[in-house]
């Protein structure tokens, strides 16, 4: 009898505590307790963006919540262990405490034609901000005038996002085409490199340029911060390994007087929890955060989150277990993200 509760005792502690890791002093489940309650779906969408038309996810449950692990499918298993890291955070730690219950979200527009940017903004009630993505391979400089054209119409106060798509000659070309009318808000990762982001700023002082993979895909998300290369800073929580890694590099980067902006990884409603809990946490807070996209998704995990007044509320949402049975990814799919999960653990287990 004694033996048994021994046994069982030491489970439940794994369940409720898992291991604090010495190095990093966070929560570390056992891979049995991860795998226990993790589902995999895959979101079919209303529009393509980043080239795909389904989101694949693993929902995560633990004791303080649930977390999502979706990181893109073409990362390797180093990058896509800080997605691990944090949707562990958000199953086994819960979100920081928070200073505000509502975010205001900027409406992002994917690189589509003009005339379909009414249809999308229509999904952004209220939104006064607006994302719109441009230097989309196969598209020209004139595509990316006539969608930010259109989209002033509607929001003047207009961003956009190259995804580093522009060499920095390019950039120069289309950042003074795109600020002939109207100015811009800022113009996130214009081209991919440091050095470029450095010279393009030196070029063009009226324009502000905005990192965005210059953070959360470098191996030191304050080197482009130290080059002179932003003067805003995109930050996303599962790349960046959670919450509190994400506030921990928002410290430093308020320390350089650069705001953020907490942008979604495309993710589901379970993950999209975990950036407004973030942004929700940020001392200062002064421009729409890119955590709008729940309504790209044709069906999602829970009820879709209304935007009122452009912004979204805080408050956790937990799946609807209907919907995630749905919305169930095909077995061959769910054995690669299964796999995926062993082995990034694995790695956050080494560390
Ligand atoms: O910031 C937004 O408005 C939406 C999020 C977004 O654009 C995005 C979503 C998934 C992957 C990359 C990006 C990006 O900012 O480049
Ligand atoms: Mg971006």
């Amino acid at each position: 009898m004694r033996p048994l509760c021994v046994i069982l005792g030491a489970r439940a502690l794994n369940i409720t505590h898992g291991r604090r890791s010495r190095n990093t002093g966070r929560v570390l489940p056992t891979l049995t307790d991860l795998l226990a309650d993790a589902h995999v779906v895959s979101l079919p969408m209303r529009v393509r963006f980043r080239g795909i038309t389904t989101r694949e996810v693993v929902l995560i449950e633990g004791p303080a919540g649930w977390g999502e692990f979706g990181a893109f499918p073409e990362y390797d298993d180093a990058e896509a262990a800080q997605w691990l890291r944090s949707a562990i955070e958000s199953a086994w730690e819960g979100p920081p405490p928070a200073l505000r219950n509502s975010i205001p979200v900027n409406a992002t527009v994917p690189a589509l034609d003009a005339a379909q940017v009414a249809g999308v903004l229509a999904r952004f009630p209220g939104a006064t901000t607006a994302k719109v993505k441009v230097a989309e391979p196969g598209q020209t400089l004139d595509d990316d005038l006539q969608r930010v054209a259109a989209v002033r119409e509607l929001i003047p106060n207009v961003r956009v996002d190259a995804n580093g798509g522009w060499t920095l000659d390019e950039a120069t070309r289309a950042l003074e085409a795109l600020t002939r009318d109207a100015p811009l808000e800022y113009a996130e990762q214009p081209c991919a490199s440091v050095d470029d982001l450095v010279e393009l700023r030196r070029r063009l002082p009226q324009i502000r340029i905005a990192a965005d993979e210059s953070i959360r895909r470098a191996d030191d998300p304050m080197r482009v911060v130290r080059a002179g290369g932003l003067d805003v800073a995109v930050v996303k929580v599962a790349p960046l390994g959670g919450m509190r890694p994400l506030l921990a590099i928002g410290d430093q980067l308020g320390a350089h007087g650069i705001p953020l902006v907490v942008s979604s990884a495309l993710d589901s409603a379970v993950g999209m929890n975990a950036g407004l809990a973030a942004a929700a946490a940020l001392p200062e807070l002064e421009l729409a955060c890119g955590l709008g996209t729940g309504g790209f998704f044709v069906r999602d995990v829970a009820a879709p989150r209304e935007l009122v007044a452009g912004s979204l509320d805080v408050e956790p949402v937990v799946p609807d277990m209907t919907a995630v049975r749905e919305l169930a990814a095909l077995p061959e799919r769910e054995q690669w993200w299964r796999d995926r999960v062993r082995r990034c653990y694995r790695l956050l287990a080494e560390n």
